[in-house]
């Protein structure tokens, strides 16, 4: 039997009619600040969309746009006066940066209160600790996705392939958070087909297209396709939705579920500031 699809395009619809209603409720729009260094033509594009979504839900998008020469010192003092500027709610660095800037101290110059994309260690530990911080936005989404469709997580066994910090770390402590049994691959991972085969809930966040194999899933597994890269998922689609109980496309999946997880979170911290 064929897998049913986890529509994020669906659930995010939902959750953005929700954060166009709290707007209208703040009486003012909400600022989100996005930061893209350099001119990384996915990173551009995926800039566009969340501001795209933030005019849709009523929602200001300030765009800060740096030369690819940029260092971790003017970044970072960039992202301090985003920091200290009290007519800012939200601030966005799009991931990557380049390659000669420290991404984690650039990360880290964002003002936890308006760290609405879960990126600090502020944010990590709050996470971490269940103590209701902002959550990383895909893996916030990735939750958002299972709750929206009652996937149970408790003692199910979770397998998160990859570890990045933004990504596959924080997805694996969301899912431990909810009683699920974690286990996390990674490129020194021996044997990752047979590590996949054991999980009841599958957490693809590599980035490697169609890495993981439809023929390794365990039949009923649910598969969570976190990958991004050139439009394309980790897992080979089809044949893990011969397999799988429940599947995200890619497009169509965790992707639009990471906006509506950002732009739920601005509107949180607008909300918390007044
Ligand atoms: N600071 C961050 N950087 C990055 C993050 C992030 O969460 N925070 N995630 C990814 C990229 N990303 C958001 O930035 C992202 C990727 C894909 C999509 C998406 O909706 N994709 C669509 C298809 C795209 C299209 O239609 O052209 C889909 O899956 O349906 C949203 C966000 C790396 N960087």
């Amino acid at each position: 039997m064929a897998a049913e699809i986890l529509d994020g395009r669906a659930v995010s619809a939902k959750i953005l009619d929700l954060v166009t209603k709290d707007v209208a409720d703040l009486g003012r729009k909400p600022v989100l600040a996005t930061v893209l260094v350099g001119d990384d033509p996915a990173s551009r594009t995926y800039v566009r969309m969340k501001a795209g979504r933030c005019a849709k839900v009523g929602m200001e998008s300030r765009r800060i746009e740096l030369p690819g020469q940029t260092t971790t010192a003017e970044l970072v003092a960039r992202i301090r006066e985003l920091s200290d500027d009290p007519s800012v709610d939200g601030i966005l660095l799009q991931h990557p940066v380049p390659h000669q800037i420290d991404e984690r101290a650039a990360f880290e110059a964002i003002a936890p209160e308006k760290d609405v994309d879960g990126v600090t260690r502020t944010s990590f530990a709050m996470m971490a600790f269940d103590e209701g911080g902002f959550a990383s936005a895909t893996p916030g989404g990735i939750m958002a996705l299972l709750d929206a469709y009652e996937i149970p997580l408790s003692g199910k066994h979770a397998v998160v392939v990859g570890r990045s910090p933004i990504l596959g770390k924080p997805a694996g402590l969301l899912l431990l958070a909810r009683d699920a049994t974690v286990t996390y691959c990674h490129s020194r991972t021996t044997d990752l087909p047979a590590r996949v085969a054991e999980a009841d809930i599958l957490v693809a966040a590599v980035g490697r297209p169609a890495l993981i194999r439809g023929n390794w899933i365990k039949r009923g597994a649910v598969v969570i396709d976190a990958g991004y890269a050139d439009n394309t998922g980790d897992v080979e689609y089809e044949a893990a939705a011969e397999r799988a109980s429940f599947i995200t496309p890619v497009p169509g999946g965790v992707g639009p579920m990471t906006i509506a997880v950002l732009l739920a979170q601005t509107a949180r911290a607008a909300r918390q500031k007044k």
